[in-house]
């Protein structure tokens, strides 16, 4: 595996930093790397972060990538494959074998991730959902395929647990 961290998620232009900083710290809190593809329909900066309700993004590994090419650049010295998780897909996930090192990415909120970024991808991956219902929210679909990603692989965090593990702890 090229890095420490099991897995990437990559976010493809973000709209809404709400669901920015709902990945990332999704990603701080899986130990799961993030990958910021530029250009974002916000300020990518920590008071945005924060206004958003991310308070763990020292917590998060992180990379920026100005545009799509120089992320695939990037992408071609670490050798990773990358999955893009798109309505347009055919592929359900819970049936894919995912790898260590493997990126997970997510689209746009408005408009989803073009053609270009279909092509370049190892794999497109999609959520089956009942008949006539569009897409998820981008954070929850984000969420329910590191969750099995990291299943697979065996790569959740092995966090220490907080008091007997029984109930509330005494104060
Ligand atoms: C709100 S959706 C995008 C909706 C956009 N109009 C489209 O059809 O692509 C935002 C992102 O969440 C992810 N997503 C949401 N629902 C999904 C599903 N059922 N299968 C795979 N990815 C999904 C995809 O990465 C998508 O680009």
């Amino acid at each position: 595996m090229p890095d420490a961290s099991p897995l990437c998620l990559a976010l493809f232009q973000p709209d809404i930093p709400q669901n920015a900083g709902t990945m990332l710290r999704l990603c701080a809190c899986l130990g799961v790397e993030a990958a910021l593809i530029e250009p974002a329909a916000f300020p990518l900066t920590e008071r945005h972060f924060r206004r958003a309700g991310l308070d763990y993004l020292d917590q998060v590994m992180m990379t920026r990538h100005l545009s799509f090419a120089a992320f695939e650049q990037w992408r071609a010295t670490k050798g990773r494959r990358l999955l893009l998780l798109s309505t347009r897909a055919s592929q359900p996930y819970p049936a894919f074998a995912f790898q260590p090192g493997d990126i997970v990415m997510v689209g746009r909120e408005s408009a989803g991730a073009p053609d270009e970024v279909h092509r370049a991808a190892d794999a497109r991956l999609r959520i089956p959902l009942r008949a006539g219902l569009r897409s998820l929210n981008v954070a929850v679909a984000a969420g329910m395929v590191l969750g099995e990603a990291l299943r697979q692989i065996d790569g959740f965090p092995r966090g220490e647990v907080i008091g007997n593990g029984t109930g509330p702890s005494q104060a």
